[in-house]
């Protein structure tokens, strides 16, 4: 009889054996050719990375490998295998890659974005679920009924399309996360959190800090390590922010997320502090995703117009002129999905899509994509896929009728949680502007759109551009002015409102 210690042994040697050994004969996917050490880090690009991740998608397939400076990239370049390796091996590929000056020294790892696929992780997700779920999602729209009356008031007398963009995207957050409303967009919270998130880019650039190359350098005392001071810095003014934001909203009247947060059974495993960062990130990755992805709309405007007339004979014939659109029309308006859609298609306000990475061995297709790899869905590319869009720099809704939406807001475990959100505060800003006004450029002229159009960083907008709002007649601008002034405005009671309609569908709200 062999004793069991040694079956154990020589299963585990076999076990060892025939994982090498398909490591060894599974390769990586193809990229452009390594330099010895360097890999491909002298072709990263230094800004606007996906232009390069794009022409080497058209070179070498779907799936692309490089290898900046010892860190394995593996580039995902169409819907199919995004699918195939983010959703459907989600519990593989959720984690995020490592940012040592920007996650774990400016925010001490409490970014939820950024924090790896861990039961930390697991735990904060767990506590913003129920805020965040669709049907919860579904009852915030009179708190954007509300923002975008005020957005369309404002634009009567402004053509100042990005501050007003940011100023409703900001109260439709502020308002449901901490019962605050942000009225005129100089409130020193949003200005604060501007400053934070500048910093926060600073911290985020690759190849900046050479701690995120060499992290053991943290060891070294702080004279000696001078990002450590600056991190420091940036750290206490975004934490004061969060906190005092967190406090303010528990003493406002009506319901809001601090409150329903404070009030979770997940909570009582945080600290205070953690639990302000994660009300105070839901704030954050609110406002300049759904802004920047509204100028993206005013945009195609001026550069495909002949969609307009379209989009307002389908308003006419389900709104009339009497009264604006509201959230009940939309799904009786796929024009106007369509253009939601073919919005977020056109351009997407991360073209290199939000890095993931892997935390165990997986093989694909015969490929091997290591642990520990960052992976890149590039957004571009699947949304300027010959095969499937024709014409694909062309701004055309009607590629989206009868079809179904896409993935505009990430993969797995790591998907946008403010996904029902953002699309409600989308279609119904649409709807509006386009029920209201007559969108052109200063010079009436077709507005020539292409790559050079749009901002190179990490979130990519157009790059500043004029536009005109002209009320479509007399009697729109007499809706617009009288709906905004009838509309309730006060917080608590529209708060009290949501939380009631939360009820109704059979949710249960923590506060
Ligand atoms: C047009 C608006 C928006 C767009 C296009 C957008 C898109 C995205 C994308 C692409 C991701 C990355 C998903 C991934 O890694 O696979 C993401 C993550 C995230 N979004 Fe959004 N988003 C929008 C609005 C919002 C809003 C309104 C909120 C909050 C209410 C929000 C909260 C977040 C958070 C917290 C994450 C991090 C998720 C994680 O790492 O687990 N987003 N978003």
């Amino acid at each position: 009889m062999i004793p069991a210690t040694i079956l154990l042994a020589i299963s585990v040697f076999c076990g060892l054996y025939l994982y090498n050994q398909s490591r060894r004969r599974a390769k990586l996917p193809p990229g452009p050719p390594r330099l010895p050490i360097i890999g491909n880090l002298h072709q990263a690009p230094a800004d606007a990375g996906w232009v390069t991740f794009r022409n080497w998608v058209e070179k070498y397939g779907p799936l692309v490998a490089v290898d900046f400076g010892g860190t394995n990239v593996i580039i995902v370049g169409d819907y199919d295998t995004a699918r195939d390796l983010l959703d459907k091996k989600a519990n593989i590929y959720s984690s995020r890659p490592r940012m040592v000056m920007a996650q774990e020294l400016v925010c001490k790892n409490q970014h939820i974005m950024f924090k790896p696929f861990e039961e930390d992780f697991l735990l904060h997700q767990r506590l913003e679920a129920s805020v965040l779920s669709p049907r919860a999602s579904a009852c915030y729209t009179p708190v954007q009924d509300l923002e975008s009356k005020q957005l369309l008031m404002n634009m009567l007398s402004s053509n100042d399309f990005p501050k007003q963009f940011e100023r409703f995207s900001a109260s439709v957050v502020y308002t449901t996360t901490f019962g605050l409303r942000i009225v005129t967009g100089e409130e020193w919270q949003l200005q604060t959190s501007h400053q934070c998130l500048k910093n926060m880019v600073l911290a985020g650039q690759v190849g900046a800090w050479i701690i995120d190359a060499l992290p053991f350098l943290n060891y070294l005392p702080k004279p000696l390590a001078p990002w450590k001071k600056t991190a420091e810095d940036w750290y206490e003014v975004w934490a004061k922010l969060h906190i005092t934001n967190l406090k303010d909203a528990l003493r406002r009247p009506g319901w809001n997320w601090a409150k329903d947060f404070k009030n979770a059974k997940e909570a009582e495993e945080m600290t205070e502090m953690e639990l302000a960062w994660d009300l105070g990130v839901l704030c954050d990755a609110g406002v300049e995703t759904t802004n920047i992805q509204l100028q993206i709309f005013v945009l195609a405007c001026l550069a495909y117009p002949d969609f307009i007339a379209k989009a307002q004979k389908e308003l006419d014939k389900i709104v009339g002129l009497d009264r604006l659109p509201e959230f009940e029309d939309l799904e009786k308006m796929p024009y106007i999905q369509a253009v939601v859609e073919e919005n977020f298609r056109w351009r997407h306000i991360v073209p290199a899509g939000i890095p993931h990475a892997t935390t165990q061995d997986d093989y694909y297709k015969g490929y091997l994509i290591p642990k520990g790899s960052t992976i890149i869905p590039l957004f571009i590319a699947m949304r300027q896929d010959k095969r499937l869009f024709d014409s694909p720099l062309d701004f055309l809704p009607e590629r989206w009728l009868g079809k179904p939406q896409a993935n505009n807001f990430g993969y797995g475990r790591r998907v946008c949680p403010g996904r029902f959100i953002a699309r409600n505060s989308l279609s119904i800003v649409i709807a509006r502007f386009l029920w209201a006004f007559n969108i052109r450029s200063k010079n009436g002229k077709r507005l020539l759109v292409d790559e050079s159009s749009f901002t190179t960083g990490f979130v990519s907008g157009p790059k500043p551009f004029e536009a005109v709002f002209e009320p479509r007649s007399k009697k729109h601008r007499r809706v617009i002015e009288e709906s905004y002034k009838v509309a309730d405005k006060d917080t608590a009671r529209l708060m009290s409102q949501v939380r009631k309609m939360q009820e109704g569908v059979g949710l249960n709200p923590r506060a």
